[in-house]
């Protein structure tokens, strides 16, 4: 929505993300580091100095798939609406929230598809994966067969999109239902099932709020990272300060590696 001078209105102060978000656990995360890159806090100075929000071209489309009754819309309305609903209501096909952050000075925007877990949705929430760039497989941490079938749901998830492009999380749901010994066993086999797809795990609890905020602002950050990287590889990079971060960027890191980190 855009204010009376046609800007959108400002970020809200719960989703400025000023220190770069951790990986919920190293043993699966998609990089581990303390700090952004020198190409994303150059090319976000720059759009800031220009008036230029990364929100205005690019937004992020982030799509979350996973069996039906997993979690999923819990998972998004706790985070975009701070509620939690006790009852069970079906997705019928998807729907979606767009979330606005700030990254160093500059918004950015991550729109999120919730799709239904049903078959007889299926047809009509597949035909939105088409242009993710992240996909989030979702699974209920106290139903083990929903694990096993993350796979099915990030390979038809891909197929819709560039092979190997997509920033993929695997986020395990109800943590709160769990004893600790429950939650360690379960955790283990995540992170077998996060290396196995490349992608990111977390365990999370749409009722008690627990790791929501940090997954999701983990995810703007990676996706935002990643944008940087393909914009600045592909040559449109036009500052001088973002020129010579690419720069020093490179020379802290003589071996450019597939990870999305860069
Ligand atoms: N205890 C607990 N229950 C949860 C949690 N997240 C979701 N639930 C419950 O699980 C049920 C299913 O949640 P939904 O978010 O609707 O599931 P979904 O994956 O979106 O289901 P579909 O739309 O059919 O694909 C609801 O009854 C929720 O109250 C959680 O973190 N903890």
């Amino acid at each position: 929505m855009l204010n009376a001078m046609g800007f959108p209105p400002p970020v809200s102060k719960d989703r400025v993300i000023t220190k770069y978000p951790k990986a919920y656990t190293p043993q699966a995360s998609l990089q581990v580091k303390e700090d952004w890159n020198l190409r994303t806090k150059a090319s976000c100075q720059d759009r800031a100095a220009r008036n230029q929000p990364w929100d205005r071209q690019k937004m992020s489309k982030a799509v979350v798939v996973g069996d039906v009754n997993v979690g999923k819309t819990c998972l998004i309305n706790r985070f975009c609406k701070d509620v939690f609903q006790r009852d069970y209501k079906a997705t019928i096909g998807v729907d979606f929230e767009i979330e606005r952050f700030e990254v160093a000075g500059t918004p950015f925007s991550l729109q999120i598809w919730d799709t239904a877990g049903q078959e007889k949705f299926k047809c009509i929430a597949s035909a939105y994966y088409r242009g993710a760039q992240v996909i989030i497989t979702v699974f209920d941490m106290t139903d083990i067969r929903s694990l096993e079938n993350t796979r099915q749901w990030l390979s038809e998830a891909m197929t819709e999109n560039e092979s190997g492009g997509n920033l993929v999380f695997l986020v395990g749901t109800k943590s709160d239902l769990l004893s600790v010994e429950e939650r360690q066993r379960t955790e283990q086999d995540a992170t077998k099932m996060a290396a196995e797809m490349q992608g990111e795990f977390w365990a999370v609890s749409a009722k008690s709020g627990e790791n929501v905020p940090e997954f999701f602002f983990r995810v703007a950050a990676v996706a935002l990272e990643d944008i940087v990287l393909r914009d600045t590889e592909s040559g449109a990079a036009t500052s001088i300060a973002l020129a010579n971060s690419i720069r020093s960027d490179r020379a802290e890191r003589p071996k450019e590696t597939k990870s999305t980190c860069c």
